[in-house]
Formats: C-alpha cells, sequence, structure tokens
C-alpha cells in the first residue's frame, strides 16, 4: 500500500485545477494573441464568454465526437452499439437522483440504474427508476447505462461474461479506478493488482492453497467450538444471537490464524481493517470524485497504522526466523506452516509480503461469513431442508465426532445445500472489469448483430441477477431448492451451460480460496448442528423489510432480511445488528 504526504483530495483537486487550468489558460492567451496581432480590441465580456464556455463546450464536442466514432468502429466491425437505458434527463441524471432517493429500500438488485463509474460494487447499485428486470426485458441482458455520457456496460449474460474472465481475459483488467480506491489498503496484491504484478502474486500464494493445508480443520474446530460455546450461553440465558456478527467473528479468527498464526490479539486489527474496508467501499460508491471527500486525511490512514502496529511485528519476525533458518525446497510446506511462513520463504520484500497477506483477508473473511450467514437464514426459512441436512450430518458424522475432509467430500446434501445458497445469494454479486481494446460481444439475441464494446468502458457484471434467470434455470429459478443439484435439473440446466453458476467467478482469476471456503463452511455448517437443531429468525425491526416488498413478485416478495451488497453481500441492518437466530440445544448437551 502507498502512503502519500499530501491527502488524496489534495492531489485530485491540483490534477484538477491542471486540467481545468490549463485549457482556459490556453483559450485566454489565444484570445489575447490574435486581438494584439490584429489591433482588435475585444470587450472583456466576450473574453470571459470564451474562457467560461470553453470547458463545456469542448465536453459536448467531444462527447458528439466520440459518439459519433463509436458507430463507426461498431459499423467497421458489423457490430451494434449495447442498447442504452433512455432517461428522461441528460446524461441520465434523473436516474441517479432517483437512485439517491430510493436506494435505502429496495431489494437488492431489483431496480436501475446506478452508473456512478466504478460503483458496481456498492449497495446503492442498480437500485433506481424502472425495476432493473423491466430494462433488462426491454433491451436484453446486457444493456449501457451510459450516465454522464460515460458507458457503463452491465451484463447478465453468461456467454459474455465467459468472454470477460476466461475466453478473452487478456482483454479485461481490474482497471485503475478500482485500484486506486483500494491501493491505500491492498497495494498491489493480488486482489487489487493487473498484468505481470498480479501474475506474480498468484503464483506466489496459490501454492499455500492446494491440498492439505486447505483442510486444516484443527483451526476450524478450535474457532467453531469457541462460537458454540459462545452460542449456546445466550441461548441459556433466554436471548437470540446475531449469527452474522458470530459468524463474522469465527471467519476472522480461522482466516487469521491460517494466514499468519495469531488470533486473540487481533480485535482492534480486526476493527480497524474492517474500518479500512469500509473505506474503500464509501470511495467506491462515490465514484471517481472520491477523493474530494478526503481533502484533510485519508480515510484509511488511522485505520492502517493500527493494522501496521499488529501485522508489521509479525511479518518481521517470520522475516527474521527465515533468515536464520537452514535452506529448505521452497515448494515443500510442512502442517504447521502459515502463510506468512511460505511467503516468507518465497522472498523477503517486506510490502509484497504485507499486501499479499491483507488481500486474502480481504478476499476471504466476510465471502464466507456472508455465504453462512445466508445459508442459516435459509435454512431456518425452510425447515424441512434442515431436517433432511441434520439427517445426512447425523448419519454420516454422528452427532459428537469432528468431521473430516472425506466427510464432507461425500455429503451430497450439504455441498446442495451451499450451492444453492451461493445460487441465490452469492457472497459477490456484482463486479466489475475494465477491457483495453475495442471489441464485440455475440449477441444474445439470435440473429442479431454482435454488441461493440469500445475500450475502456466500466464493464460490470453480475452474478447476483445471472443466477436468478427463469431462461436459464428454469420456471422456479427464485425459489431455494437444494434438490435441483441433485435431481435431473442439473443435467438439463447446467451441465449443457456451466457459466450460468459463477459465485466464484472462473479462468484464470478464479477464486484461489474456493475450496478452503467449502471446507471451512461445511465443517461450521455442521459443527452448527450437531449442536442445535432448530433455527429460528427473530428478526430486529431494523432488518426488515418494508411492508410494500410483500405486494412484488419474486423473492422480493418472501424475503425476511434486505440483503445488501458492498464489497461482499450482508445482511442489512449493519453488520452488528441483523439476522438473529435462536436455536435449541440437540441431545448433545
Ligand atoms: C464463499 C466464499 C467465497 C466466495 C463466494 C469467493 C468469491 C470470489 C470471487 C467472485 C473472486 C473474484 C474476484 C475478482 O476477480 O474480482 C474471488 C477471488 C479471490 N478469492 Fe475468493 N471467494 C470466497 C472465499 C475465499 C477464501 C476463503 C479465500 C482465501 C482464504 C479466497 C481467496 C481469494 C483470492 C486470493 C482471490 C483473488 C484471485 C485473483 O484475483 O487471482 N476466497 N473470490
Amino acid at each position: 500500500m502507498s502512503r502519500s504526504w499530501v491527502s488524496p483530495g489534495v492531489a485530485y483537486l491540483a490534477r484538477g485545477l491542471l486540467s481545468v487550468v490549463v485549457p482556459v489558460a490556453s483559450s485566454v492567451i489565444i484570445v489575447a494573441r490574435l486581438t494584439s496581432l490584429k489591433g482588435i480590441r475585444v470587450s472583456p465580456w466576450l473574453i470571459s464568454a470564451v474562457v467560461l464556455g470553453a470547458a463545456p463546450l469542448g465536453f459536448a464536442a467531444y462527447v458528439l465526437v466520440d459518439e459519433r466514432s463509436q458507430q463507426r468502429k461498431a459499423n467497421r466491425l458489423g457490430a451494434r452499439l449495447v442498447p442504452r437505458v433512455q432517461g428522461k434527463w441528460p446524461g441520465n441524471l434523473d436516474k441517479v437522483v432517483n437512485m439517491v432517493l430510493r436506494s435505502e429500500n429496495e431489494y437488492l438488485g431489483m431496480v436501475s440504474v446506478s452508473c456512478i463509474p466504478c460503483l458496481c460494487f456498492t449497495e446503492s447499485s442498480f437500485c433506481v427508476g424502472r425495476p432493473l428486470e423491466d430494462e433488462i426485458k426491454v433491451l436484453g441482458p446486457t444493456i449501457n447505462f451510459r450516465f454522464f455520457w460515460e458507458d457503463l456496460i452491465l451484463t447478465t449474460e453468461p456467454q459474455h461474461i465467459k468472454t470477460i474472465l476466461a475466453t478473452d481475459f487478456d482483454n479485461y483488467v481490474k482497471g485503475a479506478k478500482f485500484r486506486e480506491a483500494a491501493d491505500s489498503v491492498l497495494g498491489t496484491g493480488v486482489f487489487n493488482s493487473d498484468g505481470e504484478i498480479w501474475k506474480l502474486h498468484r503464483t506466489m500464494t496459490r501454492p499455500f492453497f492446494t491440498h492439505d493445508r486447505i483442510s486444516h480443520f484443527e483451526i476450524f474446530d478450535r474457532h467453531a467450538d469457541h462460537a458454540i460455546v459462545l452460542a449456546k450461553e445466550r441461548f441459556r440465558a433466554g436471548l437470540t444471537v446475531d449469527f452474522q456478527d458470530l459468524i463474522s467473528r469465527f471467519t476472522l479468527d480461522s482466516a487469521s490464524e491460517f494466514l499468519f498464526g495469531h488470533y486473540n490479539a487481533a480485535a482492534a486489527f480486526s476493527y480497524a481493517f474492517s474500518q479500512a474496508q469500509q473505506s474503500i467501499n464509501r470511495r467506491l460508491s462515490i465514484g471517481q470524485t472520491w477523493p474530494l471527500n478526503e481533502i484533510l486525511a485519508d480515510s484509511t490512514e488511522l485505520h492502517m497504522k493500527v493494522v501496521d502496529a499488529f501485522l508489521d511485528p509479525i511479518l518481521k519476525d517470520a522475516l527474521e526466523k527465515n533468515s536464520t533458518a537452514v535452506e529448505f525446497d521452497k515448494n515443500e510446506f510442512s502442517d504447521d506452516q502459515t502463510l506468512v511462513d511460505h511467503l516468507v520463504n518465497l522472498t523477503s520484500d517486506f510490502k509484497i509480503i504485507k499486501d499479499e497477506t491483507l488481500n486474502i483477508l480481504l478476499a476471504g473473511r466476510d465471502t464466507t461469513a456472508s455465504t453462512l450467514t445466508s445459508a442459516i437464514y435459509l435454512l431456518a426459512m425452510h425447515p424441512e431442508f434442515l431436517t433432511r441436512l441434520r439427517e445426512e450430518i447425523i448419519s454420516k458424522v454422528g452427532l459428537t465426532r469432528r468431521p473430516t475432509y472425506d466427510d464432507i467430500k461425500e455429503m451430497k446434501y450439504l455441498r446442495a445445500i451451499l450451492n444453492e445458497t451461493l445460487r441465490l445469494f452469492p457472497a459477490v454479486p456484482f463486479d466489475v472489469r475494465e477491457n483495453i481494446q475495442d471489441t464485440t460481444w455475440t449477441s444474445p439475441e439470435h440473429g442479431k448483430k454482435p454488441l461493440f464494446i469500445p475500450q475502456g468502458t466500466m464493464l460490470s457484471y453480475s452474478v447476483f441477477l445471472m443466477h436468478r434467470r427463469i431462461d436459464l434455470w428454469g420456471p422456479d429459478a427464485l425459489e431455494f431448492d437444494p434438490d435441483r443439484w441433485l435431481d435431473e435439473r442439473v443435467k438439463k440446466y447446467l451441465i449443457p451451460n456451466p457459466f450460468i453458476f459463477l459465485p466464484f467467478n472462473a479462468g484464470p482469476r478464479i477464486c484461489l480460496g474456493q475450496q478452503f471456503a467449502y471446507n471451512e463452511m461445511s465443517f461450521m455448517i455442521i459443527r452448527l448442528l450437531q449442536n442445535f437443531f432448530t433455527i429460528t429468525l427473530s428478526p430486529e425491526p431494523a432488518m426488515r423489510p418494508p411492508a410494500w416488498w410483500a405486494e412484488k413478485d419474486g423473492r422480493q416478495a418472501i424475503e425476511r432480511f434486505r440483503p445488501r451488497n458492498h464489497l461482499t453481500l450482508y445482511a442489512m441492518a449493519s453488520l452488528i445488528s441483523s439476522l438473529r437466530i435462536r436455536g435449541e440445544q440437540a441431545c448433545r448437551e
């Protein structure tokens, strides 16, 4: 992560000033020169008008030229422009106003449009105007919001997502806008880099996620036990448990121990890291002008000082130990090695090690907490599936034994529950890329020209919306039905079209922690259901959806919590008080 001596706001203003001062000064110089050459006296009003008009006129000319050039390039490639959302005000401003007014109460992904470039990760995304569903029905699964005359393309089309993630991978990057917003926290780690730097990080980290290491069940066991003891204490006192909070602590403790071998001292660190992460989210939600919100100071700076104070000594210690250790094979791992042990064995570059560790912590912590929270919510809504799952757990593992990797591998129903949860509530519901070169995408409608994608476009893709498409998943796509992973529907929908299910993405940038995540989540669910046999939702008023949701169609009508999104999906309200469960202890006690 790079720290600068000027605040992001001051740096942004300085850059902005240059881009205003240069055209204005040039206009003044040109007008003054012309008038003095010709000996003409020009009114100061005219000079002011030229000066003031230069920027908007220049912008209008740029928009016109850009539009024409896009159309020409599309024609040349035998393609057409991506269908555009039509707002009523210039630059689709009405859509943005609507978004600001309505974002608070809308169902995730139901309404269009939030198109501030870079906003695709935020909770207010796609939440304005006519329902996004309707926009897609009219315009197709790939649409351009063209907000403030800047292209922002959203796709829910498996073919296009496959192109971005896999078949034309080299043409798509995370891009500078995302990187800038996350740089002060994540630096250039695997999650936040492109090109050669990304390759370096991924190559370094990938070996750590293979095979035995990700079956580190002792770590999960210790922290699962701790969480369950705490939950039982509350239930005995007649209280409920904020499951989202409990499980976030479990995943943080497990990830911290897995990554750097420490977890107890992590309270201040964990809080500071969460706050720094919230700052990234805020930046992304504001869009490109986020530095203006940080004129006085970098909003991540204080939090990152706490993170540094915790992490730096651990990393330095690991580096020091490694420098005195006997040389050994860099591809050999011992069972008790942490990620940091592994990294210091590969490089002595402090920044690389630190960036990587923080990136993996970010990538791995909230995603599993989110999925476990959604799974428990869905099981509470469907006690019949909970009973079946519990039967599988009891028959394969019993009520007390610690589950093993082989147990989990054989538990088909548990995997179906997790996949069905990830289908309806994927932990990363919206994601973003930018394309380097002009390109075309095959038309989603048969017989029509391909779609033209101009270089440098902000491309948002939503697996959340894709996973709920009735044309891809069948008429019951919006229902939580784990059996769709076990019956003929797999052959009918998924096998012929595997890119319709992408909770972990695909291609060279596919999630590195996928198997680790399945293991951790399976382990925790087994432990929970060995201990508790019912789950009852006990929603606080703040987490309940507005009453009018019940009059809508689809999941919105039946949902009993409000799914929201920052970098990952979570249950509103706040991460602190939401999804409460009431559990009853099973016969184990
Ligand atoms: C249910 C759990 C999880 C889900 C749904 C999930 C999903 C994803 C997705 C969608 C991406 C791609 C992001 C992008 O390229 O923009 C990703 C990347 C990544 N994930 Fe996960 N993840 C999960 C758990 C984990 C865990 C537990 C770890 C590590 C302990 C992890 C490590 C990573 C890393 C390192 C990347 C970056 C890969 C790269 O850019 O090359 N993930 N994950």
